[in-house]
């Protein structure tokens, strides 16, 4: 079973919503990292070669505030597109209304109009249901393609679609939903995932799955502490959820055999200003140290588990890897994932994700995901609200 994707429309001369992802990280108005502009061009430059009217949703930041707003302006993101695409690009500094509508009704055929911030609308992300009818109202097809932003419920993600005969997934959600689909459904195993990142409470869901799924997990970063606590260790002042305890045991339970915890890891003896930094054993963190890395025995440990992984799942870093100090961990599974031979390595978006390009081993993955949460949610086995709209073909 496969979804209706944007090849199975005929959008010559028609209108065609496009949902997008480019939500970008940004400092005041310069884009630090386009890759998800770049990742939305496969189907946005099919469309407008095919003589679409392009008109382009997305949303930019948490928006709370008006200071938020003036920080999460659409139009720099609309500079970027011109530059990367050779259609016209129009930005609409409005999010419905006169000068919308006049806009989108005077496109020729191959050009793109990319609207305002969705967020600037309070009823986005509530899916207000009249807001989805009216953006509906605008085009004759609608295409998903904002892969990032699946796993929410919003009027530019559910509500359009839901008031729209024609509608698809793009190339981008097409490509994500192969490659994770495959990793969940039919990995080519041994398929292995590697787990870090701050808290175990955000990454339950996808521990409970993958253990069920996968030949190994195996765990690292903050989030190893409380396991370590729960198996009686000494954790000194690292991340400790108390409250998941009783749960790390479970899955240390179920997970016999299949889950793989730090053997050692790096102290410190504080976070901002660490002046004594060492390795001990897990589980033998002294007082008044807090694990900040893992260790090289867990990062051998590690290697040796993923030699011969044919399949590999990474989301989350193994320390606090924006700090050099800290690092080494990351950075070293980083390496060890590119340099794989014949495995389909994935990260799941994130600080995996920014930790891989910072390093220059962006291009030596098979698949970066452009989802963070929504790559998480997937491989829980979550329905993706903003997929679950779309018909299978
Ligand atoms: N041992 C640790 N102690 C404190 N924070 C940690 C530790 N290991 C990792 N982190 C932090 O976890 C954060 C990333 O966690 P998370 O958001 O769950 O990952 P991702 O964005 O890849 O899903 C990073 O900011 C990193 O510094
Ligand atoms: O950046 C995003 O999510 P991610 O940081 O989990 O990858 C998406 O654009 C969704 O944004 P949101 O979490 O503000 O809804």
């Amino acid at each position: 079973m496969s979804k209706v994707t944007v090849k199975d429309l005929d959008v010559k001369g028609k209108h065609v919503i496009v949902r997008v992802d480019f939500n970008v990280p940004h400092k005041g108005d310069t884009i630090t990292d386009d890759n998800r502009i770049r990742a939305a061009l496969p189907t946005i430059n099919y469309l407008t070669e095919n003589g679409a009217k392009v008109l382009l949703l997305s949303h930019l930041g948490k928006i709370k505030t008006d200071e938020d707003k003036a920080k999460n302006d659409m139009s720099i993101v609309a500079k970027r597109l011109a530059e990367l695409t050779s259609a016209p690009v129009k930005f609409v500094n409005a999010t419905r209304g006169a000068e919308l509508e006049e806009a989108v009704k005077a496109q020729e055929n191959g050009s793109i109009v990319l609207m305002q911030n969705t967020r600037y609308e309070k009823g986005e992300t509530k899916n207000d249901p009249e807001l989805g009818k009216y953006w509906a109202s605008l085009g004759d097809a609608f295409v998903e393609d904002a892969f990032g932003s699946v796993h929410r419920a919003h009027a530019s993600t559910v509500g359009i679609p839901s008031n729209m005969k024609e509608v698809a997934v793009g190339f981008l959600v097409e490509k994500e939903l192969n490659v994770l689909g495959k990793a969940l459904n039919d990995p080519q195993r041994p398929f292995v995932a590697i787990l870090g990142g701050a808290k175990v409470s955000d990454k339950i869901g996808v521990i409970e799955n993958l253990l069920k799924i996968a030949d190994k997990v195996l765990i690292g970063g903050g989030m190893s502490y409380t396991f370590a606590a729960a198996n009686g260790g000494k954790i000194g002042t690292s991340l400790l959820e108390a409250d998941k305890e009783d749960l790390a045991k479970e899955f240390m339970e179920k997970g016999k055999g299949k889950l793989f915890l730090p053997v050692d890891t790096v102290i410190a003896n504080d976070f901002d200003n660490p002046t004594d930094i060492k390795t001990v054993k897990a589980g033998e963190i002294p007082d008044g140290y807090m694990g900040l890395d893992i260790g090289p025995a867990t990062v051998a440990e590690f290697q040796k588990e993923l030699a011969g992984a044919k399949t590999v799942f990474w989301n989350g870093p193994m320390g606090v890897f924006e700090k050099p100090e800290f690092a080494k961990g990351t950075e070293e599974i980083c390496k060890t994932l590119a340099e794989l031979d014949g495995a389909t390595t994935i990260i799941g978006g994130g600080d995996s994700a920014s930790a891989a390009k910072n390093l220059g081993y962006a291009d030596k993955f098979s698949h970066i995901s452009t989802g963070g949460g929504a790559s998480l949610e997937y491989m829980e086995g979550k329905e993706l609200p903003g997929v679950a709209i779309i018909p299978e073909k």
